[in-house]
């Protein structure tokens, strides 16, 4: 594993029953990076970054995050996860959302009470605050949940389609934010199969069927295919052109 690796996933492969979804799967993942991984809807992204969480465990292979493999607890404080199926309490306020998954990571006092402020106006929901999670809409639950992985500024962000539902402003300015946190040194993991978006990370991971057909940043992916576009590129590497 290289220095700056921060996720290594080593020969990875996953069946339920006799489905095999994953297959072979092998990346390294670097301080200060955006990768993307894109594929098509059951292609197997949420199954991978499950395994990242330790939500999943893999039928073969390994997956080591920070030197340490998973799945560890010791993570739990290291690694920010946005999952698709939004993980909040409906019946508590945002604010007691955030005051408990502040707990969980280890905030407490003025410093939970300042990041609950920043991360809240990063997803624009300051005056929503005290409103109960129930009276969210679809997409102010989803920004609800990616506030609550940025709050303990974890060095690995996992991110299960982070901006679905989101409008494209806001989208914009998230984006923005993920940058500066790159700029930090955090390494963000997106899954997506918004090809604007694959455009926006520094490297992607090209997956099909379970199986990591391409790794590259978007140029290279394009150069070598001969495409204009990102989902040309997807479309030469997975055999269709
Ligand atoms: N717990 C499970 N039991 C059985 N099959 C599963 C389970 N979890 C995932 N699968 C199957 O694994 C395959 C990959 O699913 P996964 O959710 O990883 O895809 P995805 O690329 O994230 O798709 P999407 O973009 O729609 O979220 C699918 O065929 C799915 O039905």
């Amino acid at each position: 594993m290289g220095n700056s690796s921060i996720v290594s996933i080593k020969n990875i492969s996953k069946s339920f029953g006799k489905q095999k979804v994953l297959d072979s799967i092998n990346l390294d993942i670097y301080r200060g990076e955006i990768f993307g991984l894109l594929g098509p809807s059951g292609a197997g992204k949420t199954t991978i970054v499950r395994q990242l969480v330790g939500l999943e465990i893999p039928t073969e292979g390994e997956n080591w995050l920070f030197n340490e493999k998973m799945p560890s607890l010791k993570l739990v404080e290291k690694a920010g996860y946005m999952s698709q199926a939004d993980a909040l309490y409906l019946e508590l306020s945002a604010k007691d959302n955030l005051e408990f998954f502040g707990a969980l990571y280890g905030l407490k006092g003025k410093r939970l009470k300042q990041r609950i402020t920043e991360v809240m106006e990063i997803v624009q929901l300051s005056g929503d605050l005290n409103k109960l999670v129930s009276n969210y809409s679809g997409g102010m639950k989803r920004r609800l949940s990616l506030a609550a992985a940025l709050l303990h500024e974890p060095e690995l962000l996992i991110l299960d389609e982070p901006t679905v539902g989101i409008d494209p402003v806001l989208r914009k300015s998230i984006w923005e934010r993920f940058y500066h946190l790159k700029e930090k040194g955090t390494a963000i993991i997106v899954t997506t199969h918004v090809m604007d978006e694959a455009e926006k990370c520094d490297r992607l991971g090209m997956i099909r069927d379970g199986k990591l057909i391409a790794v590259g940043t978007p140029k290279e992916l394009k150069n070598n295919t001969g495409s204009d576009t990102i989902e040309q590129a997807f479309l030469v590497y997975g055999g269709a052109l």
